[in-house]
């Protein structure tokens, strides 16, 4: 989803990992030639976008050694799961009131589905972001890993996620994606190959 962290933890994965990092909204407006994906949504529409994620999705799914941060968006077309799975997928499960406030403090002008002309940004936020996740649905479950942050906070005896770190929650996904590679050898099902694209969702 939207301001989870995917960029900040993908970026970190990548170092630990000696992976390369790439950001899907980044490789869309270079293949657009625009400098943001709200001026993607606003001169041409989100339909446009969405079909140059998938081609950027599908083009990033043949390379290996790499960790690929999505835009949040990119779990409601099928044909991008098809492309995700060839390496391993991480969801980056966020309380929306944690999003809501990380969003309100950097603004909404990036984010063109979050982008009100008025009223409290966080409010706004948090109702725009309820009404994704609805529509959204059980789409982000599809994901190999899932990594809840209100789960890392109560094992390190924190009340708040606020207060977990990039490295916190980096330590944690680096911990289920050697689970899920261990289990998934043991099983023989072997998730192709050997885990070497991950994404963050
Ligand atoms: N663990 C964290 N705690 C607090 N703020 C964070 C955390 N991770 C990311 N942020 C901040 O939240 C905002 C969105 O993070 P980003 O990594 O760009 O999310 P995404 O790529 O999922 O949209 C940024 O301002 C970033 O600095
Ligand atoms: O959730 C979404 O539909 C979107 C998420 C954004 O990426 P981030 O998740 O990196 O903000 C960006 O792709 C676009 O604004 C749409």
């Amino acid at each position: 989803m939207m301001g989870s962290g995917k960029s900040t933890v993908g970026k970190i994965l990548a170092e630990v990992l000696g992976y390369s990092f790439f950001d899907s909204d980044k490789l869309v407006e270079q293949a657009v030639g625009m400098p943001s994906v709200a001026q993607i949504f606003k001169v041409h529409s989100e339909a446009f976008f969405r079909d140059n994620e998938s081609s950027v999705l599908r083009d990033l799914s043949s390379m290996r050694r790499l960790v690929v941060a999505t835009g949040g968006g990119a779990v409601i077309r099928p044909v991008n799961w098809k492309n995700m799975k060839k390496g391993l997928s991480v969801w980056l499960d966020v309380p929306l009131e944690a999003l809501a406030r990380r969003i309100a403090k950097v603004g909404t002008a990036s984010r063109p589905l979050l982008d009100q002309p008025s009223g409290d940004p966080y409010t706004m936020a948090f109702s725009k972001l309820s009404t994704l996740a609805e529509q959204r649905g059980d789409a982000y479950a599809n994901a190999d890993v899932r990594v809840s942050l209100e789960e890392i906070a109560a094992k390190l005896g924190h009340d708040d996620v606020s207060k977990l770190t990039p490295i916190d929650i980096a330590l944690e996904a680096l911990h289920k994606i050697e689970s899920f590679v261990m289990e998934d050898t043991v099983t023989g099902s072997q998730t192709e190959p050997q885990a070497q694209w991950i994404q963050t969702l």
